[in-house]
């Protein structure tokens, strides 16, 4: 981890910036992924699959003997702790539920919403180096919660052509069905555009690698609808002299192991406190089964010295971090300044492990800073708000003569005509 001492306000514009893998020619690939699967449809999946994930299939579908294998492949103890996720992830979510009331904006005008599940959504489960099975109850929840009648899971096949037994387990679990064996770009511009095997979506969610959030924000400007850009994982940590060196070692480590490109950043005002965190880095990193990719991450991070906490929050405020924790002595205060993050977590004893998995927050979050302008997802990711109103006679009367007023302004007559034709022969 590169290490910076107190730098000048003016230059933390140049430290919030984001790795990348360096496939300059990134657009490039994607849009020609989107290309052949929008013209060659499964032919093309069958093709990308053997190209990219070194497998050849006959179909994309995971079959009901495979969903039954699975249930029999996953052990009991971890099928518990599945369990006791989707349970609190539930809890979260359902409570998110609006009431929506009838508003009467002036006598005779009545206004609401209605929340409706969006028809058909199509959800991404990362499965490049790491199974995310997890990632199926944080979209898969709210979705079956919404209501939304038509679900599709696209994840990418290991080596075998098979999807890990967990992730088949969740989605049984859930009540999901219609699960595909595909991954990366093509399988974001097979959910937008539709296959034979694959139905096309209204709406895309998931986060992934670069290859496939950049196929989601390529399909977006085409009739599809995403959850936000959610990238290569990301902490950002303000650790005061209360924090535990090793609790924040190991946090900055946990999101650390997901990719090379993903970045952790300490913040502090103490140099022991930073030190100390470096030495435990080590430490815990050789233990690492994900060593090599961890070490590539650890390249990309910074430890940063700041004058105080205010200039702490300041700076992670800039940053938008994916998740942020506040390892303080007053986490609360500095909770109430937080304007720009994903996900906040409180305190020494609030690991980012915990909301990536079982506390019940969700963990699709928005990376690369786009926590300064999207949330995380969220119940209402999954339904969409359709207002209704209702205007009496009366009520066109009562408020007629604004409408006509402003129409006249913009210069628009027919506008006016709309409420003069009802108004002015009673
Ligand atoms: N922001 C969030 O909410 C969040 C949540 C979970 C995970 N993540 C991130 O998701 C990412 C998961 O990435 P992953 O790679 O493990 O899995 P992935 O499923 O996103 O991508 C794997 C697919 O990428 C495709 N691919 C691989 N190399 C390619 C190449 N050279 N050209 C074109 N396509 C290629 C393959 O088809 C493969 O199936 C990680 O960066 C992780 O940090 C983010
Ligand atoms: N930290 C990831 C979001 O950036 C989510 C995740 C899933 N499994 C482990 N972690
Ligand atoms: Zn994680």
């Amino acid at each position: 981890m590169e290490l910076i001492n107190y730098p000048e306000k003016q230059d933390w514009y140049n430290l919030v910036s984001r790795p990348s893998l360096g496939t300059a020619d990134l657009d490039e690939v994607v849009n020609s992924i989107l290309a052949k699967v929008k013209t060659f449809g499964d032919q093309a999946l069958f093709e990308l699959l053997e190209k990219y994930d070194q497998v050849s299939l006959d179909s994309l579908s995971v079959s009901s003997s495979e969903f039954s294998d699975a249930e029999g492949e996953v052990d009991e103890e971890l099928k518990n702790a599945i369990q006791i996720a989707k349970s609190n992830i539930e809890k979260f979510h359902a409570a998110q539920r609006l009431s929506l009331q009838k508003i009467e904006t002036s006598p005779g005008v009545v206004c609401w919403q209605k929340q409706v599940p969006i028809q058909k959504v199509g959800l991404y489960i990362p499965g490049g180096s790491a199974p995310l099975f997890s990632t199926l109850l944080m979209l898969g929840i709210p979705a079956k919660l919404a209501g939304c009648p038509e679900i599709v899971v696209c994840t990418p096949p290991n080596k075998n052509g098979k999807i890990h037994p967990a992730t088949l387990y969740t989605a049984s679990l859930l009540g999901i069905k219609n699960v595909f064996k595909i991954g990366g770009a093509q399988a974001i511009a097979a959910m937008a555009y539709g296959t034979s095997s694959i139905p096309k979506v209204n709406k895309i969610f998931g986060p992934g690698n670069q290859f496939v959030t950049k196929a989601k924000e390529l399909v977006q400007t085409k009739g599809v609808a995403i959850d936000m850009p959610a990238g290569p994982s990301e902490v950002l940590v303000i650790a005061d002299e209360s924090a535990r060196p090793d609790f924040v070692a190991a946090d900055l480590l946990s999101q650390a192991e997901h990719g090379p490109d993903s970045q952790v950043i300490l913040l502090s005002t103490c140099k022991d406190v930073v030190a100390n965190v470096l030495n435990e880095i080590e430490k815990q990193l050789r233990a690492l089964p994900r060593m090599e990719v961890t070490q590539k991450a650890l390249q990309n991070s910074k430890a940063i010295l700041l004058k105080n906490l205010s200039d702490c929050i300041a700076f992670s405020n800039l940053y938008a971090p994916e998740h942020l924790i506040l390892a303080c002595e007053n986490p609360s205060d500095l909770a109430g300044a937080v304007t720009n993050a994903g996900s906040v977590f409180i305190g020494n004893y609030s690991c980012e492990s915990a909301g990536d998995y079982a506390s019940g927050t969700n963990h699709t979050l928005p990376t690369n800073g786009f926590a300064e302008s999207y949330s995380g997802v969220s119940l209402s990711s999954f339904t969409k708000y359709i207002s209704f109103q209702e205007i009496s006679k009366e009520g066109l009367d009562g408020i007629g003569n604004a409408i006509e007023i402003m129409a006249e302004a913009e210069g628009l007559q027919a506008h006016k005509n709309a409420v003069t034709i009802r108004t002015s022969k009673s």
